[in-house]
C-alpha cells in the first residue's frame, strides 16, 4: 500500500477547477517531482493535501487514514509537514527559537512539569536544543542560531524553512518552490541537501519546483500537472521526452 494516496482530487474556485480529478501515490522513502506551468493547481494541490483547502471531491489517505476535512494542525500531527512558496519565518524570532517553536508542536508538552520547572521540564528542553542544533547543522545554520531570522540572507531563510519542516519529523515533506529566488551556486547547493535529507531521514519528499535541473536530477518520479489535470507521469527520463508535456511548456511560453 502506498503511504500517501490521493484518489480523484478536485478543488473547484467558482467556476473554475483549480485541481481536477487528479490520482498520485507517495511510497516511503520516495523523492518525487510535481511540475507544471504557472497556475497549473500546484500550490492548491499542496493546500489540499495539507488541509489549507478541503477538496471539493476526492480523498486523500496517509498509510490507511483519510485525512480530509482534518485541520492543518491535525494534518501536520499525523506526519505531513510543508515549505510554502513565500517563506514564512517568524522573522523577529532567533534562527534556534524558530527550530523551537516547530519542534514543539510535536512534543507533547509537559505541562505539569514545565509550570513547576520541574527537571523533566529542563530535560527536556536541553533535548530538544540539542536536536534543534544538530539539525541546523546539517543546513550549516548552527552558526547562526543567535541570528534574528529577518536577518539572514535569502537563502538562508529558505533553508531554514526546510529545518522547520523537518524539525516536526514529517513522514512526508512537501517543499514548494524550496530553490526559487536562488542563485545557480545556492540551487546546486539546495539540491545535494534535499537529496540527503530524503535519504537521512528516511522520508517521503514532494518536491515542486520551477527549476528542471533540480527537479530531473533529484527525483525518481515526476508528475505533471496542466490547467489542473494530470497529462503525464514517469521518470524524469520519460518526462523530459513526453511530447504532451514539452508542448504544455511550449505553450506556458509562447
Ligand atoms: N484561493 C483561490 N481562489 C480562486 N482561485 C484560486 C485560488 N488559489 C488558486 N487559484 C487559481 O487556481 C489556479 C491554480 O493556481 P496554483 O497557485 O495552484 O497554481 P501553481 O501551479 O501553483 O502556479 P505557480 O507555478 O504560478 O505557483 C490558478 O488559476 C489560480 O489563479
Amino acid at each position: 500500500m502506498a503511504l500517501l494516496e490521493v484518489k480523484n482530487l478536485t478543488k473547484n474556485f467558482g467556476g473554475l477547477t483549480a485541481v481536477g480529478d487528479v490520482n498520485l501515490e507517495l511510497g516511503e522513502s520516495e523523492l518525487v517531482g510535481l511540475i507544471g506551468p504557472n497556475g497549473a493547481g500546484k500550490t492548491t494541490l499542496f493546500n489540499l493535501l495539507t488541509g489549507v483547502y478541503e477538496p471539493s471531491e476526492g480523498t486523500v489517505t496517509l498509510a490507511g487514514d483519510i485525512l480530509n476535512g482534518l485541520s492543518t494542525y491535525k494534518i501536520a500531527a499525523a506526519g505531513l509537514s510543508r515549505t510554502f512558496q513565500n517563506i514564512r519565518l517568524f522573522k523577529n524570532l532567533t534562527v534556534l527559537d524558530n527550530v523551537l517553536i516547530a519542534m514543539g508542536t510535536r512534543k507533547k508538552s509537559r505541562l505539569f512539569a514545565s509550570f513547576f520547572r520541574l527537571p523533566a521540564y529542563y530535560k527536556q528542553e536541553a533535548e530538544m536544543k540539542k536536536e534543534a542544533l544538530e539539525l541546523l547543522a546539517i543546513f550549516d545554520l548552527d552558526v547562526k542560531q543567535a541570528s534574528l531570522a529577518k536577518n539572514l540572507p535569502y537563502g538562508e531563510q529558505r533553508r531554514l524553512e526546510i529545518v522547520r519542516a523537518l524539525a516536526t519529523k514529517p513522514k512526508i515533506l512537501f517543499l514548494d518552490e524550496p530553490a526559487a529566488g536562488m542563485n545557480p551556486q545556492e540551487t546546486a547547493e539546495l539540491t545535494a541537501l534535499i537529496k540527503q535529507i530524503q535519504q537521512q531521514f528516511n522520508i517521503t519528499i514532494l518536491l515542486i519546483e520551477h527549476d528542471m535541473s533540480l527537479v530531473m536530477n533529484v527525483t525518481e518520479r515526476i508528475y505533471v500537472l496542466e490547467y489542473g489535470r494530470l497529462i503525464a507521469h514517469g521518470t524524469p527520463d520519460e518526462i523530459k521526452n513526453n511530447k504532451r508535456v514539452i508542448e504544455a511548456y511550449l505553450g506556458g511560453e509562447a
